[in-house]
């Protein structure tokens, strides 16, 4: 028995030094960078959504921080949104569990009393777009990335939720036309439409990013909290009381047919350009 202790704990410690971990957190003088981190894209599967959840969370319960900047550890893509692959042919069970994640990661980023900023080197679409507005501020890098919720385009339709925080973001019009239409803008059009607030080159998003976060961290930081909770709560509150109905909307909406033939068709092309990437 005492000797099995040793390999026991030698095995435990190969197990957590080869599983990559899905969320990097770096940990500054009064706040800390979260970086995503599953590859290739960082496409939000349940493990991952959790994996944010449980930072974020972690972060607030640690004394010494009072903000965090999301970003990848990837530069060309900070998320791809959520993982296609968890909503084509689902197990209903593994489907619920997925968007009861998607809902909790959602409503702790964006109701988190810490200060957030997102740091965006590269593509954003989707679930990538509703975790940045859910920061409160976002830096984009110039020239080829591209942010939007892009649902439309794929056949499925954004829920409420998403559609709330990108209307407290870019206004009632905006939201019309780029969730109607699918739209994703690059870094200058978002910041001209308010869903981005600096646009600047790649190699600067980290620094800008970082100066954003101390300028929400020089406000007194009960009055910063108290004024986000205020302008926050009332559209979290809105899913908060509608959590198991929305879920059901979900699952009833994503099971159909024609919901499985566009994702079918979607993944079919994504794989086709993969490989055709690939081939070059
Ligand atoms: C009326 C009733 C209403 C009820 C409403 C209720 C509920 C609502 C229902 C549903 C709403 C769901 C909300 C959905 C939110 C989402 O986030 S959907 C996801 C949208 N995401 C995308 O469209 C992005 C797709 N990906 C890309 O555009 C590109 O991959 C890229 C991110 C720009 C990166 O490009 P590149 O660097 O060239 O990489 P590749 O395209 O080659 O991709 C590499 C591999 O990654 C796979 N992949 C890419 N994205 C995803 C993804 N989102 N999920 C899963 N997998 C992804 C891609 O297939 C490649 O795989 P292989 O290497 O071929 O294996």
């Amino acid at each position: 028995m005492l000797r099995c202790l040793p390999t026991f704990r030698a095995r435990a410690a190969r197990a957590m030094s080869t599983t990559p971990s899905l969320v990097q957190i770096e940990k500054k003088d009064n706040y800390a960078i979260v970086r995503l981190s599953r590859a290739p894209v960082n496409s939000l599967n349940m493990e991952l959504l959790q994996a944010i959840d449980e930072a974020v969370q972690s972060l607030e319960q640690d004394k010494n921080i009072k903000g965090m900047i999301l970003s990848s550890t990837n530069p060309k893509i900070f998320s791809a949104g959520l993982d296609i692959t968890e909503m084509y042919q689902p197990k209903t069970k593994r489907l619920r569990e997925f968007w009861r994640a998607f809902q909790n990661t959602y409503l702790r980023l964006y109701t988190t009393p810490l200060a957030t900023v997102a740091a965006i080197e590269g593509h954003s679409p989707a679930g990538g777009c509703l975790l940045a507005m859910c920061c409160d501020s976002r830096v984009m890098s110039l020239g080829g990335p591209l942010i939007g919720l892009n649902e439309t385009k794929l056949g499925i339709v954004a829920p409420f939720w998403m559609r709330d925080v990108m209307v407290n973001t870019i206004g009632h019009r905006e939201t019309e036309k780029m969730l109607g239409l699918g739209l994703q803008v690059n870094a200058l059009r978002g910041k001209e439409i308010g869903l981005i607030d600096e646009a600047v080159p790649v190699e600067q998003v980290h620094s800008v990013a970082e100066k954003l976060l101390l300028e929400w961290l020089s406000i007194p930081s009960s009055a910063r909290k108290l004024t986000k909770a205020m302008m926050r709560d009332e559209t979290a509150q809105k899913l908060r009381s509608r959590l198991d109905e929305d879920r059901s909307n979900f699952v009833d909406f994503c099971e159909t047919d024609k919901v499985q033939s566009a994702l079918a068709g979607y993944l079919a092309a994504l794989k086709k350009k993969a490989e055709a990437k690939a081939a070059k």
